[in-house]
């Protein structure tokens, strides 16, 4: 008989519940009991929709972030947060966000790093340590919920991350090396896995999803190293890995000491021949059938084809569960009664994939044949939903196949090298030396968003609406230019997302209602669905962007979402190379851009904050990737005239490793986060001799703290001693939408008086800018 289990539920819940909690603890509407209770419903509410699994994750809840939560059990908090008073939660979020809620009116510390995990769109919280970090085991998050989940009557198994991929995740922050860490941290694990047996856990599933990515011989000998100190039959440990083949470290995750091994085999099996002939007899195989990070519904009768004789050969080894977590996807596709039934009936979200998970596993266990009725109407109800994904015209549209294949290197190319572009442009937008822009969104108030939501129920005209955001964007406007902004942006009030706007707007893309997973802390995307061909039927952004032009003298960006970042945040399709669709996005932006040429906008910026996350986690499969992606982008972007100024804008990226592609890109300005990382990401550009305009974000907008001006010029003269002056801009790291009106203002205030100073420092010290823009104003 094989066995089902879970790696991790969706914990924001069904309606979001866990994101309005949080925000009202955070603006002190709700007190600490009322987030715990909520999350206590949550997590009953979970565990009770996976009650028919043999084992269900415990401890994949979070307040912000799981990996956070891991530093906290392993009692590796910063120091700086260690002498401030408050409960354990206000660390909590002191790190992950900069202040508590108690913190109200001061910002008291900086936040931790944040960056993507691994491949996907959900943030986590960097764990910091250096050569003296000391752990100690503050188990009782885990325990209180063990406890809960038991007495529920649920069989639970913990979930933890490993301590290989936490120190690979972690950064130091004294030059020394994470991994030395780890015999001190090993007796932490050690107790953690006790505590958790006498708790009554039986397995205990350890993430160790970086064995998908290359590691050198140090870091596969630590891995036995670790493995062999935790030997340990109780409990049983599942060592589980996902995103990805094992490939060169297939033999060793094989041959860890430990009960089970959890592989990710939903979209590629080949290396399952391998797994059967190597894994021990006595060890559990869980195989991902599942796919946990896109929509699709599952082709079963596939799945069943390639698994019935591994389950013929592992039997009571056998365990079945998504591939990964399912925190990538939406909680449950019985919400979406709007959604277009043709489409929803190709999809399946959290719940459902579990529900296909039973049915395969139910399949295995009885025999296809032996199914009951119902099961059987199931089974041919999915394989008659692929079959109509498969044959819809609705998928096709041959226009639009014969563009890109019509898609030529001219097609990415600008009419003349940066060097010429950069005069033309000098000459027409005169700007003073260290020019100041923003990202492009301003703050979503809950009045944008009540309006936008009046306007989708039908209770606001299209013309009433239009009214409103036009107001808006002029508010905007006007601040800015009593900010005295340089460049101006329209504030972006008019979008949701900046993916789910342009996904609503293209033909062949569908969206759902409540389709929300979570990005970072509370806040979640609505990824759209693409699901067919992609064409653009009419402008999407041109009537805004030119609307904030008529107001103002000063240039205002418009501003667009690159081909590469669409694609990458979206649920994407796997009937078709993401190559392919990402060159449909690209010719459908590309019309875009010419649009807003065409229509006096003098500065474009293409966002393309998900290039570097499309990374694939193999570096043998980077440069099929970047030449694509790149390319996209190109064909996108360089349709224009050389007086015409491209932006691009990444957030939330490491540089180095891509600071060729970065430059192949050939923006004329590209705008960066690097201010949690206080500058260091320059490096990259500097040693590369980077040709071209850059931002350095000065200050980090995902938390509330307000930067002060002395701060901002302290980072902007360490960036001037990497990138000549002349090719600098100053920015915050990211939009501003998360942020609100009185953290924005003053913010800003501080980084256009940065720049005031900086450009006076520049006049005392040095000639005036050269290449036109003499007007040095200060
Ligand atoms: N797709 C994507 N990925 C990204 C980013 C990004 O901007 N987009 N940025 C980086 C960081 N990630 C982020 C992810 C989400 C948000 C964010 O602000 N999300 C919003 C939701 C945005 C949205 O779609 N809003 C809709 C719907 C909002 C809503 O809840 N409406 C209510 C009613 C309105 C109200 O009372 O507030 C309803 O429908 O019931 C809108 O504004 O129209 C949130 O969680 O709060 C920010 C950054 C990396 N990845
Ligand atoms: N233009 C977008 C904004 O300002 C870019 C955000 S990148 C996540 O919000
Ligand atoms: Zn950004």
């Amino acid at each position: 008989m094989a066995q089902q289990h879970n790696l991790g539920f969706p914990r924001i819940g069904d309606q979001r519940q866990l994101k309005f909690a949080l925000e009202n603890f955070w603006q002190g509407q709700s007190d600490e009991a009322a987030l715990q209770s909520t999350a206590q419903q949550i997590r009953q509410h979970n565990w009770q929709l996976q009650q028919h699994l043999q084992q269900v994750p415990v401890g994949d809840f979070s307040f912000y972030d799981q990996v956070l939560d891991m530093s906290v059990t392993l009692g590796n908090l910063p120091a700086r947060v260690a002498q401030l008073n408050g409960t354990e939660l206000d660390n909590y979020f002191r790190i992950a966000r900069g202040r508590s809620a108690a913190d109200s009116h001061c910002g008291c510390v900086a936040a931790a790093e944040m960056t993507k995990w691994f491949d996907t769109n959900y943030h986590y919280i960097v764990p910091e340590v250096t050569a003296d970090s000391q752990f100690e085991l503050n188990p009782q998050r885990l325990l209180q919920q063990l406890k809960q989940a038991r007495r529920q009557g649920i069989s639970a198994k913990p979930v933890i991350i490993g301590p290989l991929t936490y120190l690979a995740l972690a950064k130091s922050k004294d030059g020394s090396e994470p991994l030395n860490l780890l015999p001190r941290l090993l007796p932490v694990y050690s107790q953690l896995l006790e505590q958790l047996a006498d708790g009554g856990a039986e397995w205990v599933q350890v993430d160790e999803p970086i064995l998908v990515t290359d590691l050198d011989s140090q870091w596969k000998n630590a891995f036995e190293q670790a493995y062999h100190t935790l030997k340990s039959n109780r409990p049983q440990l599942l060592l589980t890995t996902y995103f990805g083949k094992l490939e060169d470290n297939l033999q060793l995750a094989c041959n860890l000491p430990v009960a089970g091994l959890h592989l990710d085999v939903a979209s590629d099996q080949s290396e399952l021949n391998k797994v059967l002939d190597w894994l021990p007899v006595h060890k559990v195989l869980s195989l991902g059938v599942i796919n946990g990070r896109n929509i699709w519904k599952a082709d079963i009768h596939a799945i069943l084809d390639w698994l019935e004789p591994v389950a013929e050969r592992l039997a009571e080894r056998l365990w079945l569960a998504p591939s990964c977590s399912l925190l990538h996807v939406p909680v449950d596709l019985d919400s979406e009664v709007a959604l277009d039934s043709e489409i929803r009936n190709w999809l399946a979200f959290a719940k459902q994939k579990l529900q296909e998970l039973d049915l395969i596993c139910q399949a295995i266990n009885l025999g296809r044949d032996g199914l009951d009725a119902s099961q059987q109407a199931q089974l041919a109800a999915n394989r008659a939903a692929l079959q109509s994904r498969r044959a819809s015209p609705r998928v096709t549209n041959p226009a639009v196949q014969q563009a890109v294949a019509a898609i030529t290197p001219q097609l990415g190319q600008r009419q003349s090298a940066y060097a010429q572009r950069v005069l033309q442009q000098q000459q027409t937008l005169t700007l003073p030396l260290y020019p100041t822009t923003t990202i492009g969104s301003f703050p979503q108030t809950s009045e944008i968003r009540q309006f936008r939501r009046r306007f989708r129920q039908g209770e606001l005209s299209a013309a009433a609406y239009q009214s409103y955001m036009q107001q808006e964007i002029e508010f905007c406007i006007r601040e800015q230019e009593a900010l005295g902004l340089d460049v101006l942006v329209h504030g972006e009030p008019e979008r949701n997302d900046m993916v789910e706007y342009f996904g609503e707007q293209l033909d062949g893309y569908a969206f759902s209602r409540f389709g929300w997973v979570q990005s970072y802390g509370s806040r979640c995307v609505k990824p759209p669905i693409l699901f067919g061909d992609i064409s653009r039927p009419q402008p999407m952004t041109v009537g805004w962007a030119q609307y904030a032009q008529s107001l103002t003298a000063k240039p205002v960006k418009g501003m667009l979402t690159g081909p590469v970042t669409i694609l990458n945040w979206s649920f994407v399709r796997d009937d078709q190379p993401l190559q392919t669709s990402c060159e449909q996005l690209a010719l459908a932006i590309r019309e875009e851009v010419q649009d807003l040429e065409a229509a006096g906008i003098q500065i474009i910026q293409i966002d393309e904050a998900a290039l570097r996350e499309g990374l694939p986690l193999r570096r043998s499969e980077w440069q099929t990737y970047l030449d694509w992606a790149v390319n996209s982008f190109r064909i996108c972007a360089n349709g224009v005239s050389d007086r015409t100024q491209i932006h691009t804008h990444m957030c939330y990226s490491e540089f180095n490793d891509i600071i060729r592609a970065i430059a192949a890109m050939d923006a004329d300005v590209i705008t960066i986060e690097t201010s949690r990382s206080d500058m260091e990401l320059l490096q990259a550009f500097e040693d590369f001799e980077y040709p071209n305009e850059i931002g350095p974000g000065v200050y980090d907008i995902h938390s509330p703290n307000i930067p002060g001006q002395q701060q901002i010029v302290t980072l902007m003269e360490k960036a001037a001693r990497r990138i000549p002056a002349q090719r600098l801009w100053v920015n915050p790291d990211c939009g501003l939408k998360t942020r609100q009106w009185p953290e924005v203002t003053p913010a800003l205030q501080a980084m256009v008086a940065a720049a005031r100073q900086l450009r006076q420092q520049a006049a005392h010290s040095a000639p005036a800018r050269q290449n036109g823009a003499e007007a040095v104003s200060v």
